[in-house]
């Protein structure tokens, strides 16, 4: 049974409609906006311009919308604004710290609406909406796929103890066309194109890690904003297209599909990958032996003390890793100061839930 969303739903008013900010970060007019329109108009949009602040983004009219650049996150940040990443797509969580809503969704500008088998258009944001408004089931795999659809329901075996499920903290979408390969893949597929629509919401069991694609994303901040950090990328880092993997890897501790239209060149990508590619052998055995201690009662604390282990424990592989880990400090502060810990019901912003 999914749960219902707290705002009251006036019949026709779009799912979450007050509750829900669409980030996208970008370095281009915002044309691609024009075929979302009736998915997304309802929404309120936080654009994340990346690059050169003086030049001026094209939003098609009708959308609500703030935009930042550059210079505003330097005002807004000062020496902060460190652990925002410059030249790369990582600068969307800057829309994550700023946004006043319950929940986000995120995308790029070069995916577009993709079409179900019988050739309707998907609305990818109404069923990122229906996945964080239903349980998850991390804690025994239901092999019916997502027992809280229409249609399906848990099977023979499965506990009912476990039935109620647990909250969903991340919905990660997946891309029809050109898919998420890292660089070497994509060198020797360049033609593979992923027209393979699979009509199934899995849940990745607890403890198991998975690689997060930040392209088509929506995520509860309440219950685990501060940990969706993209890593720090892009000028001056020796490694990008990790942003949203390592904040996927933090924080875990899916369905919808858009049409992702454009292959980024894969030669540029080794170079912002090559170091990624070899340092993750060492990174995900990190995660994966991770522990926190049980004084971390707080999506922060937790945060923060990751990013001790961080430093101690991949600080030696590189001083990148030391640079990540005060950048994950500083995001954590740079968190706090915009987002004030609200007492609510005891449950202070961004409590870590037991999963
Ligand atoms: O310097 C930049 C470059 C791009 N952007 C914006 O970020 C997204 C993604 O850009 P693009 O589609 O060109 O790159 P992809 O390689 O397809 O990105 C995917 O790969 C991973 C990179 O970490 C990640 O999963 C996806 O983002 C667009 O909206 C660009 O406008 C930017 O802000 N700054
Ligand atoms: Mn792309």
């Amino acid at each position: 049974m999914a749960k219902e969303s707290s705002s009251k739903t006036v019949p026709g008013t779009p799912l979450l409609k007050d509750e829900l900010d669409i980030v996208i970060p970008t370095i281009r007019n915002l044309d691609f906006l024009e075929m979302w329109r009736p998915f997304f108009q309802p929404y309120h949009l936080i654009i994340v311009q990346d690059g050169d602040p003086s030049r001026t983004i094209r939003v098609p009219e009708g959308f609500d919308y703030e935009l930042y650049n550059r210079d505003d996150i330097n005002r807004i940040l000062g020496p902060k604004a460190a652990c925002i990443s410059f030249k790369d797509s990582a600068c969307r969580c800057f829309g994550y710290m700023v946004s006043k809503k319950k929940y986000i969704y995120t995308i790029d500008d070069d995916c577009f609406v993709a079409k179900d088998p019988s050739g309707k258009e998907i609305n990818a944001l109404e069923q990122h909406i229906k996945n964080l408004l239903t349980p998850s089931t991390p804690h025994f795999f239901n092999t019916l796929y997502d027992p809280y659809r229409d249609g399906a329901d848990f099977v023979r075996g499965y506990p009912f103890s476990l039935r109620e499920g647990a909250p969903t903290a991340v919905s990660h979408g997946l891309w029809l066309n050109i898919p998420d390969y890292d660089a070497p893949t994509q060198l020797v597929k360049p033609l593979e194109r992923n027209k393979r629509y699979v009509d199934a919401v899995l849940t990745i069991p607890k403890g198991t890690l998975f690689p997060m694609c930040g392209m088509n994303l929506a995520f509860d901040r309440e219950l685990i904003g501060p940990a969706m950090y993209f890593g720090l990328m892009g000028d001056g880092q020796p490694i990008r297209r990790y942003d949203d993997m390592w904040a996927g890897w933090c924080t875990k501790m899916g369905l919808p599909y858009i049409w992702h239209s454009k292959a980024s060149n894969p030669f540029v990508n080794l170079k912002k990958e090559y170091n990624g590619i070899f340092w993750q052998e060492e990174v995900i055995p990190f995660f994966q032996s991770a522990v926190l201690s049980k004084d971390c009662t707080t999506v922060q604390k937790c945060y923060i003390e990751l990013s001790k282990q961080v430093s101690e424990k991949l600080g030696k592989i590189d001083p990148y890793f030391n640079k990540l880990a005060d950048a994950m400090v500083t995001w954590i502060e740079a968190w706090d100061e915009l987002n004030p810990p609200k007492e609510a019901a005891g449950v202070p912003n961004g409590t870590a839930k037991g999963k």
